[in-house]
């Protein structure tokens, strides 16, 4: 797909799947093109290039779009409605048949079984949030399309949440999720999806993007001498005492003992050495930042 907004390209060429039963993390910075993305996905916006085809049909057309449930982020409800006048609204909308009693089920899920009856201009924002998936959820979609699903949520919704993807793809769901929270796409994502700059940076499963290994020091008396060493073994990060060197796709065998012998030598006290695994966090940063020294 393809999508500029006068001189501002959202989309320079971006191409990805969502399969049933799989959760996709869709992740990158700010003007990436990740909401340009879902709203073409959505049949909101129209690509100047490409398409979007939705269970097998073009995005635009009403009868796929009936089979997809959206939590948009930025969310607001009729205030004067109530939790299960939303939902009902919802259901009419999308022209499907949902018996109340099934609707209450789909409220409880979110955690708002008891709030039914309550007008949503007194909620709050992680209850409000909670509705919002409540009604993406009602019509049973076979596309869940979730735009930071979780920002308002406290860390029992934030499990709450994770639970439910996990639900929707053992019953064959496929969702999309949009998230600022690594460690939250990191936990339930199989797959993730990389923009930068309306490209893919990178895609893959999470195995494949954090194949590689990392080594967490914990150092005093780094000279700058001691940073260069340390930059020759991989992508540096650190805060305060603590390093963080993403190694190499395939390290020597030596790297890390010839590492900690150099650092020694260069006069630096090591508290710690810990081999680790990169955490997607650290393998975003690596991503976007060769990707900003490439331009
Ligand atoms: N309606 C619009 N008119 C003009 N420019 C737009 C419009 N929508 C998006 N853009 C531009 O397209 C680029 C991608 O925006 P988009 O909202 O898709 O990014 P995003 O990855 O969702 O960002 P964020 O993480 O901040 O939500 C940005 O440069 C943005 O300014």
């Amino acid at each position: 797909m393809r999508k500029r907004y006068r001189r501002q390209t959202a989309l320079a060429d971006v191409s990805f799947t969502v399969g049933r039963g799989e959760v996709l993390g869709l992740l990158g910075p700010n003007g990436a093109g990740k909401t340009t993305a879902i709203k073409i996905l959505l049949g909101l916006v129209r690509p100047d290039a490409g398409e979007a085809l939705l269970l097998g049909r073009p995005a635009r057309d009403p009868a796929a779009r009936a089979r997809v449930g959206y939590l948009p982020e930025l969310f607001r409800y009729q205030p004067w409605l109530t939790a299960q006048e939303v939902l009902d609204l919802h259901v009419k909308l999308a022209r499907a048949t949902v018996p109340v009693p099934s609707q209450k089920e789909c409220l409880a899920t979110v955690g708002l079984a008891d709030r039914a009856g309550d007008r949503v201009g007194g909620f709050s924002k992680g209850m409000q949030q909670r509705l919002g998936l409540a009604v993406a959820l009602v019509a049973g979609p076979d596309l869940v399309v979730l735009d930071e699903p979780t920002s308002a949520l406290d860390p029992l919704g934030r499990a709450d949440v994770r639970d439910l993807l996990l639900a929707l793809k053992e019953r064959g769901v496929a969702v999309l999720l949009n998230s600022h929270l690594i460690g939250e796409v990191e936990r339930v994502c199989d797959r993730v999806v990389i923009l930068d700059k309306g490209r893919v940076a990178a895609a893959g499963t999470l195995p494949e993007l954090l194949g590689r290994r990392s080594l967490h020091l914990r150092l005093d008396g780094v000279s700058p001498t001691a940073s260069a060493r340390l930059a020759a073994a991989g992508v540096v990060t650190s805060a305060g005492d603590q390093f963080t060197v993403a190694l190499p796709a395939d390290p020597a065998e030596s790297l890390i003992p010839d590492l900690v012998s150099d650092l020694v030598g260069l006069g630096v006290r090591v508290h710690a050495v810990e081999p680790a695994r990169i955490t997607l966090e650290e393998r975003l940063l690596d991503i976007l930042r060769a990707s900003t020294e490439d331009r």
